[in-house]
């Protein structure tokens, strides 16, 4: 039995939370003697408590919310370094770290899979100061995912991010970076760079299908400057999920990586959907750093 903590973010997903809460607190009750429930109001409330639960010695703290209440929960955890499963309802609009674990993406069943559901490793990523769970993303994809409207989100889902990210990526600014992978350092030029911890990013699940989420590993995959014409070959070799194949692409996997920025101009980054840290970046993998309620393996 145990005790455990209970994060709800009342904002996410369109405000759906509220509604599955008694569903998930009974869920709970089965495994846990103590259920403690706490309503997020602002930004930094997740990993607060997130943060005092692993501090007041509780066995495992659960949330519901979106990708950004869950990378705030991981960031509270990790930064206690005790030792915490973890849990999660999906209420997001992209949902990536659900959708690599296999938790269902419909919230009663997400709820219900907690029934039978066994802990399973989980390799969690570092970037400066802050952990991820899903990505990191320098470029034009970030700048224009800033610009994404509650209101596109509404309307289009996680289409809404594809919509901005084509758009910028058609604009074709160039940066200069200076990277070092595991040892190996180079000079490159490029309009985005992705690094995944897993399969899914921006929803888009086949993107990186070797990326496994307790593999001890990272994939970076740097875009060339590239002209219609490749992008016409890129968007197959995407889909079938062989863009390490691309030639309009740098694909690297690796444990550690430092990213700077060599032509002056400062550029935003994404981490997990939300706004990251400024470069130059540091980047490692803390392989299964966390243990997290998925499916039961069959
Ligand atoms: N009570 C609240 N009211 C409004 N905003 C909140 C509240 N509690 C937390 N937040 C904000 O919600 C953000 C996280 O939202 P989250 O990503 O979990 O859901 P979402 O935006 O619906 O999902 P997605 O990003 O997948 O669309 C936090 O960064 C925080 O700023």
């Amino acid at each position: 039995m145990g005790i455990c903590t209970l994060i709800v973010n009342p904002s996410s997903g369109g405000e759906k939370a509220t509604g599955y809460l008694d569903l998930m607190r009974t869920q709970l009750s089965e495994r846990f003697e103590e259920v403690a429930v706490k309503d997020t109001e602002k930004q930094g409330d997740a990993e607060l408590f997130a943060h005092e639960a692993a501090n007041h010695g509780h066995d495992a703290v659960f949330c519901m919310g979106g990708d950004g209440t869950v990378n705030e929960t991981i960031n509270g955890l990790a930064a206690a370094g005790k030792t915490v499963s973890f849990g999660f309802v999906p209420l997001g609009t992209v949902n990536d770290l659900a959708r690599a674990i296999g938790i269902p993406l419909e919230p009663e069943q997400a709820i219900a899979m907690l029934d039978k559901a066994t802990l399973v490793d989980l390799d969690i990523g570092k970037v400066n100061d802050r952990y991820f769970v899903s990505n990191v993303a320098a470029g034009a994809i970030p700048e224009a995912v800033e610009e994404v409207s509650v209101e596109q989100k509404t309307k289009y889902g996680p289409l809404a991010y594809f919509i901005e990210g084509g758009k910028a990526l058609a604009k074709q600014t160039m940066h200069r970076f200076r990277i070092t992978v595991d040892g190996e350092t180079f000079t490159q030029e490029s309009p985005l760079i992705l690094i995944a911890l897993t399969n899914s990013i921006a929803s888009f699940e086949s993107f990186m299908p070797e990326a496994k989420v307790d593999d001890g590993k990272m994939r970076m995959v740097i875009f060339k400057e590239f002209n219609l014409l490749d992008s016409l070959k890129l968007l197959p070799q995407l889909i079938r999920g062989e863009i390490k194949h691309s030639d309009t692409v740098i694909y690297k996997s690796f444990k550690r990586a430092t990213i700077a920025l060599e032509d002056g101009d400062s550029l935003l980054t994404n981490v997990d959907g939300d706004e990251g840290p400024a470069f130059p970046l540091e980047i490692e993998v803390l392989a299964s750093f966390i243990k997290v309620y998925g499916p039961a393996q069959t």
